[in-house]
């Protein structure tokens, strides 16, 4: 890892250290987080572990939260309550359980009554909730998207997310910095997903693994603020922790009058643009990794298989295994072809499609939107397809698309135009694929199950999306298309109004209420507020482990979304590597999994010879299944950053051997079925005779926790001073970050929306107001 930064810095180190609150000799790092991002899948279990402790959320004005992964996208005309809406009885009580939670701890909440409710990753940035130079965490891989501001924007799991209401900040250390420049100019029909799908096809999907990647380069300058966040949104997919790009007059232009961010003619604006615009790398930066890309380079592409660096161009047809020479990778392509139901050779063009989904938190927002509208406008989607949905990130999305009459081209031409959410992007509501279907899809994963078990994804931008949805197939949209301009120039600018609108009227201002000064913590426990939860400690563990031999296991074939749904940590176990342990659509085991073998179902170690294990989704799910199921301890030989801290958090061990023959070793071992030991303390793996296979390293201040079985919020609460030193800085230098977006309009002090306007019917029940649909 990078040592201590001195100058010079790039965009990353520059964010990063000034929001360091302590750090250690042992490069562990204190960071403080400016904004918080909360949603239903990845917060209950967080509250509850405040409610365990007492401890209170330290700053609600630096917190939003909405639903979004679980709701249905159906029409809310006759929406009353959440729960009255909302069918499916475990997504119900997810969402039921957010609203509680952001009750108790008076937290801003734009609910399915609210028309600013929508993706997380997209009313961050509408309301100017996300700001360049902050630093954004949310418990969703995709949090990166914020990084297009010039913002350290990254993923973190449940046990983080209590980290962050509690204490604000979070343990953390330095990343790598890589630097990924696109320059030149667009080849038409080009856009900015197609660049984000090139470039993870060059480096892969652990290609950023323990990297901040910074895009630049003159491409990267001419994309609209919404082309950025479609590039930094898929940065997790590089598998980087996070995207950045520096902020410029197009930041700052696309910030003006958002609601959150300070107004426009303010002398804090002024400050504000000032120092934004220092955040710049230096010439002479020092990058980890460098990657240069010329625009014309990039086609029109799609994806072909199961991970999202299986990308080609549209003219291209198939690959067949032997096109890759690393056998890893020909064994992934057998897989992923045999899962996609696809032949070596055939032409991308060729391949009929079953449905086709426009949305999620990479290609929802307006410029998506018109620029699928300006291919389908006066067409009919094909008759091969069953199903086309359209799903506007936000509420703000669908009402400027409807203002521009962009909801009739889409349903004049057989798409259905739906509320905003997730949907099938990942399937946690109703929207989903049937085993076998094919999509075309501007989401951004493509994992075996991701739209619905056997479910089939191609990803794209929103223009071949909508190209596919004429054809019927696979398509280019260069032939439908006048090919003038890139599909991410030349957009229209992002009308403001509707985004304004909200906050101005008088029905807002009535909901908008000062946070009382001295607000006492919620009291829920009888456990004193600084307590430690503590864990079980880690020494040595000795037993069976299972051996795997794939690439990138992701932490939705880990744990499938469907099993997101509960608001506990425990149980997972029977839901671990569902889809693989099951036969397809039954409960039956299927025999020749390897943890439906003996001795491996009772494995409590796990070998993994191949890279990038846990990549993916935040879901702390994935190590919480794993532990349920008895595994404590993983081997291989690299991981997803996210997945990599939530085993720590949980009291497990992943540990790291990059050599490929000592891997090889342990693996045997496992293979033949016998026992290892693992010794935390001497950092040895030693086979079941006591003979040393192998030694490794880990970091200290996680072995301390780790064999002490500490709790580091516990361990934060004791960095209380320092927190606030940083936050009387912050008051100081960036005034705009203490909740001042709507300080400023109403002169009232660190101010919130109140969660839920509540009111009586003339039934006699409490409902959240709906507002105007
Ligand atoms: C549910 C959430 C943890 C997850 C993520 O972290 O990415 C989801 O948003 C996804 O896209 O898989
Ligand atoms: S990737 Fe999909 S599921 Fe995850 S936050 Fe974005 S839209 Fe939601």
């Amino acid at each position: 890892m990078p040592s201590a930064v001195k100058p010079p810095q790039t965009l990353y180190d520059k964010v990063f250290q000034d929001h360091i609150v302590e750090e250690k000799q042992d490069g562990t790092i204190l960071l403080y987080i400016d904004r918080h991002l909360v949603h239903e899948v990845t917060s209950p279990q967080a509250f509850e572990g405040l409610r365990n402790a007492s401890r209170k959320v330290r700053r609600p004005d630096c917190t939003l939260a909405t639903v979004d992964h679980n709701i249905p996208t159906a029409s809310r005309k006759n929406l009353t309550t959440t729960e009255k809406f909302i069918d499916e009885a475990d997504s119900r009580i997810q969402c039921v359980t957010l609203e509680d939670n952001v009750k108790a701890f008076d937290l801003t909440y734009f609910g399915l009554d609210d028309k600013r409710q929508g993706i997380v990753h997209i009313i961050g940035p509408e309301q100017g909730f996300t700001l360049p130079a902050t630093t954004v965490v949310c418990g969703d891989s995709h949090t990166s998207t914020h990084g297009a501001f010039g913002a350290l924007a990254f993923g973190i799991g449940t046990s983080e997310v209590e980290h962050v209401l509690a204490t604000q900040t979070l343990i953390t250390r330095r990343s790598k910095n890589m630097k990924v420049q696109v320059d030149g100019e667009l080849a038409p029909g080009v856009g900015s997903k197609d660049i984000i799908l090139y470039v993870i096809g060059q480096i892969g999907t652990a290609g950023g693994t323990g990297a901040v990647i910074e895009f630049c380069g003159s491409a990267i300058r001419g994309l609209s603020m919404e082309a950025r966040m479609s590039i930094c949104n898929m940065s997790i997919e590089g598998g980087a922790r996070a995207g950045m790009v520096a902020p410029d007059q197009t930041t700052f232009e696309y910030l003006k009058n958002r609601p959150l961010a300070p107004k426009p003619d303010s002398a804090e604006w002024k400050k504000a643009v000032n120092y934004w615009s220092t955040l710049k790398s230096d010439e002479d930066a020092n990058w980890d990794i460098e990657v240069y890309i010329d625009a014309k380079d990039i086609a029109p592409t799609v994806s072909w298989g199961t991970s999202p660096q299986d990308v080609i161009p549209i003219t291209g047809v198939v690959p067949g295994p032997d096109d890759f020479q690393d056998p890893v990778k020909k064994e992934a392509c057998k897989r992923a072809l045999k899962y996609m139901g696809l032949t070596a050779g055939t032409p991308m063009q060729e391949i009929p499609l079953d449905k086709i989904f426009i949305g999620s938190c990479t290609n929802a927002r307006i410029e998506d939107l018109r620029s699928a509208a300006r291919i389908v406008e006066g067409k009919k989607i094909a008759k091969n397809l069953k199903r086309a949905m359209i799903v506007p990130g936000s509420g703000l999305v669908k009402r400027q698309a409807e203002s521009e009459g962009l909801d009739q081209i889409f349903i004049d031409a057989g798409f259905e135009w739906r509320e905003a959410g997730c949907s099938m992007c990942l399937g946690m509501n109703p929207d989903i694929l049937s085993p076998g279907e094919r999509c075309a899809s501007t989401s951004n994963r493509n994992f075996e199950g991701r739209q619905g078990a056997g479910g089939r994804t191609h990803l794209m931008s929103p223009a071949m999306a909508a190209a596919a949805a004429i054809v019927g197939n696979l398509a280019d949209v260069r032939k439908l298309a006048p090919p003038s301009a890139s599909a991410a120039k030349g957009s229209p600018k992002v009308e403001l109004d509707a985004h304004v609108e909200d906050i101005s009227s008088d029905e807002d201002l009535d909901r908008i209420i000062d946070a009382p000064a001295d607000a006492p913590p919620q009291t829920h426990g009888d456990a004193p507020p600084g307590a430690t939860a503590g864990m079980p400690k880690f020494e040595t563990l000795r037993g069976y482990a299972a051996p795997f031999d794939v690439g990138n296991i992701d932490t939705d074939a880990i744990i499938p979304k469907q099993f997101l749904k509960t608001i506990k940590r425990s149980g997972l176990g029977v839901a671990l590597f569902h889809a693989w342990r099951y036969e397809a659509g039954t409960e039956k085991e299927d025999a020749s999994f390897i943890l439906n073998q003996d001795p491996y179902r009772n494995s409590k170690i796990l070998v993994c010879t191949g890279p990038n294990f846990g990549c993916g989704s935040s879901r702390e799910h994935a190590p919480w299944a794993l532990l349920d199921f008895g595994i404590k301890c993983i081997i291989a030989p690299s991981y997803g950053d996210i997945f990599f801290n939530n085993t720590f958090k949980n009291g497990m061990l992943p540990l790291r051997i990059t050599d490929q023959a000592v891997l090889e070793k342990i693996a045997a071992e496992a293979k033949a079925g016998k026992e290892i030991e693992v010794d935390l303390p001497n950092q040895t793996i030693r086979d079941a005779d006591g003979n040393e296979l192998a030694k490794f390293d880990v970091e200290e201040f996680r072995k301390h926790c780790l064999v002490n079985g500490l709790d580091d919020i516990g361990l934060t609460m004791g960095s209380v001073d320092k927190i606030e030193l940083h936050e009387a800085k912050r008051t100081r230098e960036w005034p705009w970050l203490d909740g001042s977006g709507y300080l400023a309009r109403h002169g009232r002090g660190p101010v919130k929306v109140e969660a839920v306007p509540v009111k009586k019917t003339n039934r006699g029940e409490v409902v959240g107001e709906p507002l105007e649909w």
